[in-house]
C-alpha cells in the first residue's frame, strides 16, 4: 500500500506523518497541492498545520487547492483518506465529513496530551482499538466540534464517531473535553467509513523515543486497509 501525505503551504505536521509511516515500514510520498496527481496512492492523508495561515477559518483556503479535486474524486471513489488536525479541518470545509471546527470555548490554543476513547465499531480506524482510553496530544486553536441535532442523530445511529474525549480510566465526562465539542466528539468518519477525521495527532505519539506509542496504535489500524 502506497500513502501519499499532502503538503499545504502552512502544512506543520506533514514530515512527522511521514516519518511516522515509515517507522511502520510504509512508503510514502509527498503530495505538493498545486499539483494534480495522486501519484498512485492508496492512502492519502492531510496532515495537521495552519494551511494558508488559517484565514479565512481554518481549513477554508486550503480546501480548494487544486490538489483537493483529486482528493475528492479519491474519496468519492471509496478510497481511502485520513485527515488529521488542519487535516479534519480541511475535510469539514470540503464536505467529506459532516460538522464543523469552531473556536475552542476557551478561547485559547490548546497544546497538551488529552485521552481518546475509542468509539465506532465497524470503522476501519477504530474497529480494532481495544484500550479503553489513548494518551495523545493535542495542539489546535479550533478543535471544537459541533454538528446540529439531526446530523449528530444520523453519526450515532451510523455508528460513524470515531473518538470522544475522556478521562485516563475511559470515562466521557464534561471535565475531559478540552475544547467543548459536541458530545465531547474528537472525531468522525463518513457515511461510507472510507473518509476519517480527528483532531488529536497521533503521528506524534508514534516513535518510541517519544515515550508514548499509542498515536502508533492508532494509525497501526489503518495498514487493515489492504485486507479490506
Ligand atoms: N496542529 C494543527 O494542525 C493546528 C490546528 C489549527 N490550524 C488550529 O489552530 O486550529
Amino acid at each position: 500500500m502506497k500513502f501519499g501525505v499532502v503538503v499545504f503551504p502552512g502544512s506543520n505536521c506533514d514530515q512527522d506523518a511521514v516519518d511516522t509511516l515509515e517507522l511502520m515500514g510504509q512508503t510514502v510520498v509527498k503530495l505538493w497541492h498545486k499539483d494534480h496527481d495522486l501519484q498512485g496512492s492508496d492512502f492519502i492523508i492531510l496532515p495537521g498545520g495552519f494551511s494558508y495561515g488559517d484565514y479565512l477559518r481554518t481549513g477554508a483556503v486550503a480546501r480548494f487547492s487544486p490538489i483537493m479535486n483529486e482528493v475528492i474524486a479519491h474519496a468519492n471513489r471509496g478510497g481511502y483518506l485520513l485527515g488529521i488536525c488542519n487535516g479534519f479541518q480541511i475535510l469539514a470545509e470540503a464536505r467529506l465529513v459532516p460538522g464543523v471546527l469552531l473556536r475552542n470555548t476557551n478561547q485559547q490554543y490548546i497544546c497538551k496530551n488529552i485521552h481518546l476513547a475509542p468509539q465506532s465499531k465497524d470503522a476501519l480506524l477504530t474497529a480494532g482499538l481495544d484500550k479503553p482510553a489513548y494518551k495523545i496530544p493535542v495542539a489546535h486553536g479550533e478543535g471544537r466540534y459541533f454538528a446540529d441535532a439531526d446530523t449528530l442523530k444520523r453519526l450515532n445511529d451510523n455508528d460513524q464517531v470515531l473518538f470522544r474525549y475522556c478521562n485516563e480510566a475511559g470515562e466521557i465526562t464534561d471535565a475531559a473535553n478540552c475544547n467543548g465539542s459536541v458530545e465531547n466528539i474528537a472525531g468522525v468518519t463518513n457515511e461510507t467509513k472510507n473518509v476519517f477525521g480527528m483532531m488529536p495527532h497521533p503521528e506524534r505519539a508514534a516513535d518510541p523515543v517519544l515515550g508514548n506509542t499509542d498515536g502508533r496504535l492508532i494509525l497501526e489500524q489503518v495498514l487493515k486497509a489492504v485486507l479490506v
